[in-house]
């Protein structure tokens, strides 16, 4: 393992008065080939303040609440963690009912089994470049499985969570008996905060590689109970032709599968992927409540007619459950609101529907409903639809054309526009203003200069309120 010389000139200090371990994510990561700027360090064989004096002379130090006996060392603008083994021991709910007890002469086992996984157990000695794998992390690596390191795995509910999101991001399985042990604590849900949730989430959505995974692991962890908008789709059914791989919870899955698997996912920001999965979650929330077998077109057919308008509310209600930032479901409702805008009508779209769609969308862009699209039509293994695929490219087409693709459209008649035609600010403004925008959506002109001509010819047919 490579380390940088600042934080070696530190570890090469530490070890005259102490045994440092690399440890966690980090040791991880770079057993399985990926990039990672995660040190944490721990230091058996030293106390507390001796360790701290150490450290003092690198950077700043700061304890990280003392009861987590972490300090933390900045340095050249880096961030390492070092902690001392110890032992911790549950005694009351949440994870500050933790007494953590430092313990410089614990052993590498008895160290390594607090950590919630046996992948995260492992730890590096960076000066006999060992590894110390007291619990057969790298052996679950290779086998990409989950496994809990100790019966200590329960006393933090969130290491579920965690392993919610690690099996997406690796692609990994949870070993049967994790499983079993996960679904003896779901109670333990209750003492999550939110912030905490919303922190595993988060992963699952940026970081996935396999994000059915990670709703696989809730099933079988009984943990799907704690969102229900997600346990809803399970075992709703779907119309069999349209929909040959299953129920809604399935089809959620290859959709989620299907949109990390596209061709710019990898390039793509944090904050689009962050968009785009929970969109792509969610598009079919509405599902469960609006499903019947009816007839159409003479035959038996399961049916979820308006599921696309009524998933929006959903949607909102699940990101508030778990914790996402506000402005996360103003984007994210537009998009399952209309995931279904463009699935008829004309092809290709007039240019006043895609533009009223762009409005519509807004902040979410038509560029995002495509992604949306794309990941809805490829979830339905074997099939594909050329007629679908057809839609998605000449909505791209035209919405490109308009400028539209990545932007709501702007109304190009604005309040000073009426202000210096003689108008008054007052309760009429509005209403002309909005006029405007319909003409111009309607494509009654195109710029600032056709707006105003626009403008004057409709006042002219309109007594004002002007003085
Ligand atoms: N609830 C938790 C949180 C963390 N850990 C241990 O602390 C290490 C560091 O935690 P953290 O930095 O939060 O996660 P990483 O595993 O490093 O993963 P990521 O790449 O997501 O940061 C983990 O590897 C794991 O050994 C744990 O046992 N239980």
């Amino acid at each position: 393992m490579k380390l940088p010389p600042e934080l070696l000139a530190v570890l090469q200090a530490v070890r005259r008065v102490g045994r440092p371990r690399l440890v966690g994510g980090g040791v991880r990561d770079w057993l399985l080939g990926q990039p990672s700027h995660d040190y944490d360090i721990e230091v058996a064989g030293v106390d507390f303040p001796t360790l701290q004096r150490v450290l003092a002379r690198f950077g700043a130090t700061d304890l990280v609440g003392r009861s987590f006996g972490v300090i933390k060392l900045r340095r050249r603008g880096k961030e390492y963690d070092f902690s001392l083994p110890r032992r911790e021991s549950k005694e009351g709910a949440g994870h500050r009912g933790f007494a953590i007890t430092p313990d410089p002469l614990l052993s590498d086992a008895e160290a390594a089994a607090r950590r919630d996984f046996t992948i995260n157990a492992i730890a590096y000695d960076p000066f006999e470049d060992a590894l110390i794998d007291p619990h057969g992390g790298q052996a679950d690596l290779q086998r990409g499985l989950l496994r809990h390191t100790s019966a200590a795995f329960s006393e933090d509910p969130l290491r579920v969570l965690r392993g919610f999101q690690l099996a997406a991001r690796f692609d990994f399985a949870l070993a049967p008996e994790t499983a079993a042990l996960c679904r003896q604590i779901a109670d333990t849900f209750r003492e999550l905060p939110r912030e905490r949730i919303w922190g595993e989430w988060d992963k699952w959505a940026t970081k996935a590689r396999k994000p059915s995974r990670g709703l696989a692991v809730l099933k079988e962890t009984g943990w799907l109970q704690h969102f229900p908008e997600i346990a809803a789709l399970d075992a709703t059914p779907q119309d069999p032709e349209w929909h040959p791989e299953g129920d809604v919870f399935t089809h959620t899955q290859h959709c989620l599968d299907a949109l990390v698997a596209l061709g710019d996912w990898q390039r793509a920001p944090q904050a689009r992927r962050r968009k785009l999965s929970f969109a792509v979650l969610a598009h079919d929330f509405g599902k469960p409540a609006t499903t019947f077998v009816g007839e159409r077109g003479g035959r038996q057919r399961v049916l979820s007619p308006g599921h696309e308008a009524a998933g929006g509310e959903i949607a909102q209600r699940f990101l508030q459950r778990i914790g996402a930032p506000l402005e996360l479901a103003e984007h994210v409702c537009p998009l399952v609101k209309n995931h279904l805008a463009y699935h008829s009508g004309p092809v290709p779209p007039s240019e006043p529907a895609v533009r009223r769609l762009a409005r519509r969308l807004a902040p979410a862009t038509i560029g995002e409903l495509l992604i949306v699209m794309r990941a809805d039509h490829d979830g339905r293994p074997p099939l594909r639809s050329p007629e679908t695929l057809a839609r998605i490219d000449a909505l791209g087409e035209v919405a490109r054309a308009l400028a539209l693709a990545d932007a709501a459209p702007r109304p190009l008649v604005l309040g000073r526009h009426l202000i210096a035609h003689g108008w008054q600010p007052g309760p009429e403004f509005g209403a002309v203003l909005a006029t405007a925008f319909e003409a111009q959506l309607d494509g009654q002109f195109h710029d600032e200069v056709g707006g105003r001509a626009w403008l004057a010819e409709y006042l002219a047919k309109r007594p004002s309120q002007k003085e």
